[in-house]
């Protein structure tokens, strides 16, 4: 089977393909052969077996669900650890610090790839930054002038072969060179007016070496992976249309040996982008039909490409309506020189396999599609589309059927939940003036100049995880299962007052996840056993299924953060995720705006703020981590999204009295774009990364008047380094020169769940140290 309508002259492409298939495994499989590498437990040897062993059951897997072994619709996109990182190290494009890590034969071994992605003493690892509009967090390439490039793994090469020896034809994906230098940043002694872009010709000619090496190797197709171009970035749209001319000229040029390109653009709309991509000389474009939409009629250059048109969600997991697909590609025959149908974006941001859910409601499980039955989606679609509706009828009417059930079934439109927002006016989402609020916290906290906290989480120990996994079993009972939670929440308010923070926190040791906790505990959500998604590198989150209308049956965190309270004079912060950051880290449902799912979470959060206040909570913190992430890649769809977002906020946040300190943090992005709408949050105190960009963040702040408090990170939590004090002290230095001491905070970058004891109780007790001094140099100031 292959796409309809192919030209002649290049082989032909697949039918039905996907962009990409989860990495982790089914059970995480690759999760653990990493940890235990990193962990000592294993050797390199042993690593390489699993990751290649999970690569072989995946390709058999994919055959099996359809797709070709001949024809190069299955893809090859595997990764240790990171897809950017693959191509720097691909590259070679390696900051000098890690210099050392190429052996004599020029590449660079499975340890060192890892000391790239993780630092390793007093050497930083690579940045590490959201994904586009994705819970998936990539490393940033640090390019300068004289960062090597030039062809130094063969890794892609490698897995090519090792398919094809299995019988299996595969696609071999890398990130695209154009989009791999728009993620990359100038290295640090790069000089001023240094672009990542100046070093485009250089790039592609190694993409072009590689190229001609995989089809030396036999591959007839390869997906570049352009997602950049859906984007408005830095980059001023005409620089980035003349990179995309001169680096596709260069790889299709007259005479190259290679395979035939699939250009992949997941995650948006081509928009302005479109007429410089059909007049490339790539042989395919993949497209994203979920978020983006189909070229105008006409274009120069598309008679001759296969349009890969991403009709099936790659990023959510409802099923599809698989008639109203058909509609779609249909209306599609005729605009480009053949057409095929995929998935929208890569399948690594949903689970595996939705059978693999036997504890979730049959009839939720009848609207749902993992990655697994995406394939299949696809299958159907291009059987569908090349063979007639009639031999796709059964599969078509039980799509159908599984939406209309969906429609109407009970929870899914609750009167009394759309009541309570359609009553909503101006006057529920305004908090009455900062200055008056200032005032009366501080009489009520009596806090210090720079007041020391911590962003909520302690170290999520393997003894808690193991607790939770036993009572989920069965085997812990619920009372010693608290028991053992208050236990941990005793021991770190304790560890805390030794310390000397001045706000603390309960640790969150009951929660699995910042989100999954909420959507445990809230009406309208569903949670999966297997459903892993990786986040960055290891980790990984089980997004929940927001399906129905939002409530809160009861209370979520109160008997929590009262018993903490309970233990000390101190204040201690109530802790909650914000509503957009529970959306973002969910799979939401597709059939509301985005904007009443919103103000649904927001308002059984303004609930949960009154409880919190009752109870005695001085200080509550609504975490919003991903208010960056939902944005929109088109800057015209920006400020709709930013209106919903900052409103469902100020909607949980503003029933509280004047004298309740609200905080809020954000971190894992680069916060620029949305600072009017952090200062829109109208938060009485935020927390924010920055201490790996050395402050960054203040004279922005600053700029858009800023004046509420505000905690820049000292300390970076990504890595095991344990700071020192005169390093934290510089940084507050760097702080109180940008803004007034009266409104900074002093705190890590992020919560602590994924430290161990060892740096954290270090770390915060020269966090504290470097406040104290810092208080007194700026108190002997002020005396003079
Ligand atoms: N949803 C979400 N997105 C986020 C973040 C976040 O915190 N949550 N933070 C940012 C960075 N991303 C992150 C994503 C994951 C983790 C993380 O720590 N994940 C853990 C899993 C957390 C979890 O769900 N834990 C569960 C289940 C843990 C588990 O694996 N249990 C074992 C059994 C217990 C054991 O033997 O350890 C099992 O199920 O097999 C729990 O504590 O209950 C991991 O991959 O290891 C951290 C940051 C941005 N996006
Ligand atoms: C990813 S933001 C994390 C915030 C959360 N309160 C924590 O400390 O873990
Ligand atoms: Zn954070």
């Amino acid at each position: 089977m292959t796409a309809t309508g192919q030209p002649s002259t290049t082989p032909a492409f697949p039918a039905a393909t996907i962009l990409g298939y989860p990495r982790i495994g089914p059970r995480r499989e690759l999760k653990r052969a990493v940890e235990a590498f990193w962990a000592g437990k294993t050797d390199a040897a042993t690593l390489e077996q699993s990751a290649a062993d999970l690569r072989r059951r995946t390709r058999e897997r994919l055959a099996e669900l359809g797709l070709g072994r001949d024809d190069a619709a299955i893809p090859s996109a595997h990764s240790f650890y990171d897809q950017v990182l693959d191509a720097a190290v691909t590259l070679g494009a390696i900051p000098d610090r890690f210099a050392d890590l190429v052996g004599a034969d020029g590449e660079i071994d499975l340890a060192g790839y890892f000391t790239i992605a993780r630092g390793e003493g007093q050497r930083a690892p690579l940045e590490m930054t959201k994904w586009f509009d994705s819970n998936y967090h990539y490393l940033v390439p640090e390019i300068g002038p004289d960062t090597p490039i030039r062809l130094a793994s063969r890794r892609a090469v490698t897995e090519f072969t090792e398919a094809l020896a299995d019988g299996v034809l595969t696609r071999p994906v890398l990130v695209g060179p154009v989009t791999f230098l728009l993620l990359s940043k100038p290295a640090s002694d790069a000089p001023a007016g240094f672009s990542p872009l100046d070093r485009l010709a250089e790039v592609t000619s190694v993409y072009a070496e590689l190229l001609a090496e995989l089809a030396a190797a036999g591959a007839t197709w390869v997906q570049l992976d352009e997602p950049a171009l859906v984007a408005d970035g830095d980059v001023p749209a005409d620089v980035v249309h003349r990179a995309v001319t001169e680096t596709y000229a260069t790889l299709t040029a007259d005479g190259a040996a290679r395979p035939a390109i699939l250009l992949a653009a997941p995650y948006g709309d081509l928009g302005a982008a479109w007429p410089t991509v059909a007049a490339t000389g790539v042989e395919a474009v993949a497209i994203d039909l979920v978020k983006g939409s189909a070229p105008a009629a006409g274009l120069a250059g598309l008679e001759t490409k296969t349009l890969v048109a991403g009709v099936v969600d790659g990023h959510n997991i409802w099923r599809a309506d698989l008639a109203g697909k058909l509609d779609q590609l249909e209306a599609l025959t005729g605009t480009a020189g053949a057409l095929a149908v995929a998935t929208s974006t890569s399948l690594f941001h949903v689970p595996h396999d939705v059978a693999d859910e036997t504890a979730l409601d049959p009839r939720l499980v009848s609207w749902l599609a993992f990655a697994d039955q995406k394939v299949t989606e696809v299958v159907t679609l291009a059987t569908g589309l090349g063979s007639g509706r009639d031999a796709v009828a059964d599969a078509l009417a039980t799509a159908t059927a599984a939406l209309a059930d969906r429609a109407q079934a009970p929870g899914v439109a609750e009167p009394a939940v759309r009541e309570r927002t359609a009553g909503l006016t101006d006057h529920d989402f305004h908090r009455g003036s900062h200055e008056s609020r200032k005032a009366a916290q501080q009489q009520r906290l009596g806090l210090p100049l720079l007041p020391t906290t911590t962003i909520g989480s302690f170290p999520q120990t393997s003894d808690i995880r193991v607790a939770r996994a036993a009572h989920a079993r069965g085997e812990l009972s619920t009372e010693a299962y608290e028991e053992a939670m208050r236990a941990e929440i005793a021991r770190v308010v304790a560890l805390q007052e030794e310390i000397g923070l001045d706000v603390l926190v309960h640790g969150e040791a009951e929660r699995n996840d910042m989100v999954q906790y909420f959507a445990e505990l809230l009406d309208g959500f569903a949670v999966t056993q297997h459903g892993w998604v990786q986040s960055y590198g290891s980790r990984c989150t089980r997004p929940s299924i927001l399906w129905g209308d939002v409530s809160r049956p009861e209370p979520m965190t109160v008997r929590w953060t009262t018993y903490a309270q309970s233990l000390t004079p101190k204040p201690v912060k109530g802790m909650l995720t914000g509503p957009v950051t529970i959306m973002a880290w969910s799979f939401v449902r597709d059939d509301v705006p985005l904007g009443e799912t919103a103000n649904q979470i927001g308002l059984a959060l303004r609930d949960e703020l009154a409880d919190l206040e009752a109870a005695g909570v001085a200080v509550i913190q609504v975490d919003e981590p991903a208010l960056r992430e939902l944005l929109p890649l088109r800057k015209a769809d920006q400020p709709a999204y930013l209106d919903w977002s900052v409103k469902s906020f100020t909607l949980a946040t503003s029933g509280v009295r004047p004298d309740t300190q609200v905080h809020t943090h954000l971190c894992y992005s680069e916060f620029g774009e949305v600072i009017s709408a952090i200062d829109a949050l109208d938060a009485d105190v935020t927390s924010i990364e920055a201490a790996r960009s050395r402050m960054e963040i203040l004279p922005e702040l600053t700029r858009v008047g800023f004046s509420r408090g505000v905690g820049p990170g000292v300390y970076d939590i990504h890595s095991p380094r344990v700071p020192d004090t005169a390093e934290i002290t510089e940084l507050l230095e760097l702080a109180v020169g940008s803004v007034d001491p009266d409104v900074l905070w002093v705190n890590p970058d992020c919560g602590l769940k994924t430290r161990g004891y060892a740096e954290t109780t270090p770390s915060l007790e020269h966090l504290v140290a470097a406040a104290r001094e810092v208080r007194e140099r700026v108190a002997a100031t002020a005396a003079l």
